[in-house]
């Protein structure tokens, strides 16, 4: 059963694809996600490199868009050259953080840990996981969002809906069995408005997508459309 009374969710992961998510780019995705948000209402996350967070901040501000990091890794401040501890993310002005994206994989404990800081910081967590099983043992450290995208469909174009509807529902019905409250997403492969109308369908509350929006000739149509899509599978 979905929570009730929720908008659906975009969450943009921007990863580190060159041009596309950098510089001029970034921000562009940044206006066109703003845009979305105005004429639809849909929640939009937007996940951008680390060294694109401050002025995607700022091209969003006033904005209901929030912008999360792509990772966070599990260290006090400190002597850690070039890592991030969730302080520094805090500090950056995020609302929130990806954890355990297939491409940047953690440990269950640094996970739990790292879930426990987020909240005592008062950032949302986006929890990430490769299979359904994953997923259910994710949802009961209880971060905000679970992502569940099967890594041999990420990048590929070839989405999840569509190939594989049986991860979507089989990790609802499993994270659904220990965690009520937890919004489910899933991801890989998402690049149209179908895709998305099929993913709320099968039970989730929205999608992660990368390059089917970040490398888009037109990010803004690809997210409008989706945006209005989940409206739509929602309604
Ligand atoms: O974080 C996003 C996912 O890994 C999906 O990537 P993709 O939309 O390029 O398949």
């Amino acid at each position: 059963m979905r929570v009730s009374g929720l908008k659906p969710i975009i969450a943009v992961n921007y990863k580190a694809y060159h041009p596309h998510s950098f510089g001029e780019n970034a921000l562009r995705i940044a206006r066109d996600a703003r845009r979305v948000w105005e004429e639809t209402g849909v929640e939009i996350i937007l996940a951008p490199p680390f060294t694109e967070i401050h002025r995607v901040l700022k091209e969003v501000e006033g904005s209901g868009v929030k912008v999360f990091a792509q990772h966070a890794d599990p260290v006090e401040p400190g002597a850690v050259t070039g890592y991030i501890p969730v302080e520094g993310l805090k500090e950056a002005g995020v609302q929130g953080v990806i954890l355990n994206h297939s491409e940047h994989r953690l440990k269950i404990a640094d996970i739990n840990m790292l879930i426990a800081k987020a909240r005592r910081l008062g950032l949302k967590t986006l929890a990430c996981a490769d299979v359904p099983e994953t997923g259910a043992a994710i949802a009961l450290l209880k971060p905000d969002m679970i992502a569940v995208e099967p890594p041999e469909l990420i990048g590929t174009g070839v989405s999840v809906s569509k190939a594989k509807p049986e991860v979507i529902t089989n990790s609802v019905s499993m994270i659904r069995s220990v965690n009520k409250e937890v919004l489910i997403l899933t991801g890989a492969g998402i690049t149209t408005g179908e895709d998305v109308y099929q993913a709320i369908k099968l039970g989730t509350i929205g999608v992660l997508v990368a390059s089917g929006i970040v490398k888009a000739k037109d990010p803004y149509s690809v997210m409008k459309d989706m945006a209005l899509n989940a409206l739509k599978a929602l309604a």
